[in-house]
């Protein structure tokens, strides 16, 4: 038997034994945050800890910004957990890691328990105690468990990924293959922001300054609210490092759960890109802001507090800190100019990240200057134009309103068009087939909304057109579901506001004739609310409108905003 298969036995053999051990174990399953740190603690991303922060360390980073002992370390990795379980637990003892779905990851040696002061926290990591003002303060506060449990951990298995394995090298792996490139100095770049020509500039320049090598790490990690899915962006990334001689740069993916902690997190960057082995870290003016999307106004932390911080610790640490100084386009010279060189009587063209998803919904040019073709063609796969996208029309309204002859009508005409699968989830259609359990109570309601929501979010996603059209009375469930479906394409609320006595008159049902005789109760309009919508984008009241007419204006809408093009309807 050689070396390496000796080795991997010994490793099966331990496996094997600590899985025997976990069989009587209380075991725990991670939430997504909890397992990017339990991998980044196995492959030792997060050298110098072994398990999560013991009580001391944790205390030690909240007030000095460093381990007990001594060595710096600037926010805490701390494993939280339910009171209850905590009680039921004691140091000395172990407990099974596992992933959502039960599978065991490792045994974590527990040496504390203890209830942290979590204002304390959020004051000494970001800064504020607000969670108002802070998303970090928000989860720390609201999705973070009252216990924290401390010890060293002992590995299994890593997390299980199916994406881009190529991409997810351990930091040992990646170490060794700079040396085996002969790369002396590498720069880290670590990034969350979609890559374009601007930034080629400045990471040319800073690989210049520094005669390194660039190590780009993107962050594979939890999407905020509205960030494009990973698989584009990774892809996206792929296009961008082909603009560079190969010799020059690597990829490689960091699983790495952020809390937008700013300077302290863009130290805790600094530290993970030195133990991949980089000997330069590039760091943005608003490195890890929680609002570092937006405009230099709306940052949380001064800019370029994030590249002091990292400057001053850079030599404790072992890495060189390397300033991404932002650049913008000077048509008149056809040429890239860092921000700050910029004069007044110089004319300069940026294009926003709200501004580039406008112009890939409707189609239009995106200038070579900002983006590489090959970048556009992969985002383009993403956000086809929105006459390609998928889109639901939600009717909402009282019954009688007009809302099922408004989707038929509708229904007939995107047939007619012939370009997209269409589906019509009428209030009737759902109610016998996929809520036929479901009474008419508040509770109820909203669940048949939120069910209606769900199977409109997945017929958006794969690009057909949903229309839905139930009572919907209430605002929470109807609000769900534009956040849900506005996701993945258009989301449009038709808000059918026929006065309730026109609604009564037309009963074609019978139902207000009953209510009215107080044969059935909790009737919409009658004895239960119905909360009008605050922000529908089109409001119709069939009782001055036909039905040819109230058709004509959602559509007249939907060409407008370019979800259809109606030449030769
Ligand atoms: N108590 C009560 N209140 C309101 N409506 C009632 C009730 N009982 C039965 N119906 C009939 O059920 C049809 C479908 O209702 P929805 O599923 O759209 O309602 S909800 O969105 O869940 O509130 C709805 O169909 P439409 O007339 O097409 O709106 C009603 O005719
Ligand atoms: N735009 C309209 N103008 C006149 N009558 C309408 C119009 N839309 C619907 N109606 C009539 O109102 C009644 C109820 O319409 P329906 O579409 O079934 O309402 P809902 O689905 O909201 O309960 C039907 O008899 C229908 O013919």
């Amino acid at each position: 038997m050689n070396d390496f298969s000796e080795s991997l036995m010994v490793h099966f053999r331990r496996v094997e034994r600590l899985k025997k051990e976990a069989l009587g174990l209380p075991g725990i399953n991670l939430n997504e945050r909890q397992l990017y740190d339990l991998e980044l603690l196995c492959n030792r991303a997060f050298y110098p800890l072994n398990g999560f922060m013991v009580q001391k360390d944790y205390e030690s980073v909240l007030e000095n910004g460093s381990l007990a002992n001594g060595s710096v370390w600037p926010m805490p990795i701390c494993l939280d957990i339910p009171e209850s379980l905590a009680t039921s637990l004691e140091p000395g003892k172990d407990l099974g890691l596992c992933d959502s779905e039960g599978f065991l990851l490792a045994i974590l040696h527990i040496k504390d328990i203890w209830q942290p002061d979590k204002r304390l926290e959020a004051q000494s990591i970001y800064g504020t105690e607000d969670e108002h003002l802070h998303p970090g303060v928000f989860n720390l506060f609201n999705k973070t468990e009252s216990c924290y449990i401390g010890g060293i951990i002992e590995g299994l298995h890593h997390p299980l990924h199916f994406d881009f394995m190529d991409l997810r090298k351990p930091p040992s792996e990646i170490h060794r293959s700079f040396t085996q490139n002969g790369w002396r100095n590498v720069i880290g770049f670590h990034t969350e922001k979609l890559l374009h020509c601007a930034h080629k500039e400045m990471v040319l320049q800073a690989a210049r300054d520094a005669r390194a090598n660039i190590f780009l790490q993107p962050v594979a990690g939890i999407p905020a609210p509205g960030d494009l899915d990973h698989f584009t962006t990774v892809y996206c990334y792929k296009a961008f490092v082909q603009q560079f001689p190969k010799t020059m740069i690597m990829l490689g993916l960091l699983p790495f759960a952020s809390r937008k902690a700013g300077p302290k997190e863009a130290v805790l960057q600094a530290i993970i890109k030195k133990n991949f082995g980089c000997t330069h870290f590039m760091v943005a003016p608003d490195q890890a802001d929680p609002f570092m999307h937006e405009t230099g106004d709306h940052l949380f932390y001064p800019p370029g507090k994030a590249q002091e911080l990292v400057k001053k610790h850079g030599p404790e640490i072992g890495i060189e800190m390397v300033p991404l100084d932002p650049m913008v386009y000077v048509p008149g010279q056809k040429r890239y100019f860092p921000r700050n060189e910029i004069q007044p009587d110089m004319e300069i063209r940026e294009i926003s990240s709200s501004e580039l998803r406008r112009c890939l919904e409707f189609d239009e040019e995106i200038p070579e200057w900002f983006a590489f073709p090959q970048v556009v063609a992969e985002l383009k796969k993403t956000y086809p134009p929105r006459h390609k996208q998928g889109f639901t029309l939600f009717m909402t309204g009282l019954s009688g309103a007009g809302k099922s002859t408004l989707a038929k009508a509708l229904y007939v005409k995107f047939m007619e068009m012939r370009d997209r699968p269409v589906t019509l989830l009428d209030g009737d259609i759902v109610r016998s087939n996929l809520s036929r359990e479901l009474n008419f109570s508040r509770e109820h309601r909203e669940i048949n909304v939120r069910r209606i929501g769900f199977v409109a979010s997945e017929i958006t996603k794969n690009r057909g057109i949903a229309i839905c059209a139930p009572i919907a009375p209430y605002e929470e469930s109807r609000r769900f579901n534009r956040d849900l479906i506005s996701q993945y394409g258009g989301y449009i609320e038709i808000h059918m506001n026929t006065p309730f006595e026109v609604c009564e008159l037309r009963d074609r049902k019978g139902l207000y004739a009953k209510a009215k005789q107080g044969k059935i109760k909790g009737v919409t309009g009658v004895d239960d609310p119905y909360i009008p919508p605050s922000e529908a984008e089109i409001t119709i009241d069939t009782s001055n409108t036909t039905q040819a007419e109230a058709a004509q204006m959602v559509m007249t809408f939907l060409e407008k905003k370019g979800y259809i093009k109606t030449n030769g309807m």
